[in-house]
């Protein structure tokens, strides 16, 4: 993070029920501008619902999700959102996959071609504008939907869970792929993981969530080096971190887990 820390989104008494469900009760955060701040907790804690409220796709049922003071009451450009599937539209291009979101908000320029040529070079796609998405592997979709949600060059980026659908190696290159475009872009990163390794060598924060109802129960601060190589995954302080935050959710995890045998 920068020196300043400027405030970039402001969460305050969020609590979201589903009928009679309380998914998140009275959730009460900050996030500082340029920050990367991963979401860790068992299954049904709410991260998504966060997420979504976050970008607007949801509305909370009480308390306020607010982007630079503004209150957020729908989806908007400022707001980039990438999901575990990539969604790609199989009859266009990759370009065109990138574009989508430009064309919707109708900001496609003559300028466009080269600011797309440059954001596939970003997320390591050179010379793959022309191509479907049925000719790339699931590493390089992933990497074209990182590139559709930076086109419109959010100043939030959402992500949930986007490379699970990924093999181990490949995960582990997006991984070092995110930070190296984070560290350029200076953008501010929610991202909801279920690895806890993955939530510990990104970011800044990890935000701990509990479950019935979903809440946060702990903030862990990273205080690691960047920048990180892979390997700081083999150092007793990474260790140290990810136990920590696996013990914090383990008795939670382990009552999901029953409770989905018992259906
Ligand atoms: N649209 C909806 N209508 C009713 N219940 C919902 C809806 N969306 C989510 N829920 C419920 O809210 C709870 C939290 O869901 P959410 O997807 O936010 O959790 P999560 O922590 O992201 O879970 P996971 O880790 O499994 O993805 C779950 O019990 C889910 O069934």
């Amino acid at each position: 993070m920068g020196d300043a820390v400027t405030t970039k989104l402001s969460v305050s008494g969020l609590t979201k029920k589903f009928a009679t469900l309380d998914v998140l009760s009275s959730v009460s955060v900050d996030v500082g501008r340029g920050e990367f701040i991963s979401i860790v907790g068992p299954s049904g804690c709410g991260k998504t619902t966060f997420l979504r409220i976050v970008g607007g796709l949801e509305h909370a049922t009480s308390g306020t999700a607010a982007l630079d003071g503004k209150t957020i009451t729908g989806p908007g450009m400022d707001r980039g959102f990438v999901f575990q599937q990539d969604n790609l539209l199989p009859w266009r291009t990759i370009e065109s996959n990138v574009n989508i979101g430009l064309e919707i908000n109708n900001r496609l320029d003559r300028a466009q071609k080269e600011r797309t040529a440059k954001l596939l070079n970003l997320v390591g796609l050179r010379g793959f504008a022309d191509y479907y998405p049925r000719q790339l592997s699931g590493g390089m979709r992933q990497r074209v939907n990182l590139a559709r949600a930076l086109a419109v060059d959010p100043e939030l980026l959402l992500m949930d869970e986007p490379f699970s659908a990924l093999d181990a190696q490949t995960r582990e290159i997006m991984q070092t792929e995110l930070l190296r475009i984070w560290e350029a872009g200076a953008k501010t990163v929610l991202f909801v993981t279920h690895q806890i390794d993955e939530a510990v060598y990104l970011s800044d924060r990890v935000f701990v969530f509990a479950r019935r109802p979903g809440r946060i129960n702990e903030i862990v601060e990273i205080d690691l080096p960047r920048p990180r190589p892979l390997s700081i995954k083999r150092t007793p302080q990474f260790a140290k971190y990810v136990d920590h935050i696996w013990k914090l959710i383990e008795e939670d995890v382990r009552v999901s887990v029953l409770e989905e045998h018992v259906g």
